[in-house]
């Protein structure tokens, strides 16, 4: 295989203090670009909030709802701080835009927001893409957000729910190959290494792992070479109806992946609650 370039994933942005590895999960207030110097965009989806949305929420460059995720923030912020005035916590946590078909916010939402500023914007003539597409566009075309081409995106909701979502999902991951995009659940995240790269994965051990996988989901793949698996891949090929590396163990501190085909990664993140 042709050498390529490499580049290297963390998932830094979810611990307690992003300039110790050693600390542990999910963020506290603090300000600022994430850990490796990475700022990131906070998209909110329609689900759930997890446990850990205000304290990503606080250290995000941009925060944006897609469509009746904005719902989950004016009903889930307040839940996540159950002693406190339940608007004096909405008043903290005003999304900068709220973008989508605008078919699940809620009227009185959708009034809210707006009274205090959120940039609202009704893509309600497009039905061929989703939500999650609208926003990442947003993202990536926007002028005003600054250090826009670092800028990793993480949306919140993303798994578990309905498949029909999930798999839409997973397809912006292949629409957008050239933005960092990590899709989060309590329970796992996921993101895409482009064929175009060699990838370095820092296993950030106190908030994730050790269970992961790596799925060629776009189509299969011919080669595929790891290390720091419990079962590594050695110029392997991967496909549907094969092997795909699912169950998987991660074992050292950073992870090589190099193939032929775009995959999707994914590891479990620990439970703290
Ligand atoms: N159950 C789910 N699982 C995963 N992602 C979801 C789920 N529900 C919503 N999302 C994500 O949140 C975004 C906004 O959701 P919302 O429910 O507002 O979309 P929608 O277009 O009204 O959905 P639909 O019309 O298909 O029910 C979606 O584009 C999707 O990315
Ligand atoms: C072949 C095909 N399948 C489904 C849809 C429906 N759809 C896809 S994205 C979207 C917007 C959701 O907010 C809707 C309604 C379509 N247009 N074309």
């Amino acid at each position: 295989m042709a050498p390529r370039p490499a580049m290297s994933h963390s998932s830094a942005f979810l611990l307690r203090s992003p300039s110790s590895s050693s600390s542990s999960a999910a963020a506290s207030a603090g300000g600022g670009p994430d850990a490796d110097g990475a700022a990131y965009a906070l998209l909110v989806l329609n689900q759930r909030l997890p446990r850990f949305a205000h304290l990503l929420w606080d250290r995000a460059q941009v925060r944006v709802c897609a469509d009746g995720g904005a719902n989950r923030v004016f009903d889930g912020m307040p839940e996540l701080f159950p002693g406190e005035d339940p608007d004096e916590v909405r008043r903290r946590y005003k999304p900068d835009v709220i973008k989508g078909d605008l078919d699940s916010i809620r009227p009185e939402v959708k009034e809210y927001y707006s009274n205090m500023g959120t940039k609202i914007v009704d893509e309600s003539h497009d039905q061929d893409t989703t939500d999650l597409h609208k926003c990442v566009t947003f993202i990536t075309e926007n002028l005003d957000i600054p250090n826009k081409s670092n800028l990793c995106i993480l949306a919140l909701g993303a798994l578990g729910g309905r498949f029909d979502h999930e798999m839409g999902n997973i397809n912006v991951l292949h629409t957008f190959p050239n933005n960092k995009i990590i899709l989060l659940s309590d329970d796992c995240l996921i993101f895409l290494l482009p064929r175009t790269h060699t990838h370095n994965i820092q296993i950030e051990r106190s908030i994730e792992g050790p269970h992961c996988g790596l799925i060629p989901i776009g189509a299969p793949s011919g080669t595929t070479t790891t290390t720091g698996l419990k079962w590594n891949l050695d110029n392997t090929s991967m496909s549907f109806g094969g092997l795909i590396s699912t169950s998987n163990i991660v074992k050292d501190e950073s992870v090589t992946i190099t193939s032929d085909s775009d995959l999707i990664w994914t590891i479990s993140l620990r439970d703290h609650s």
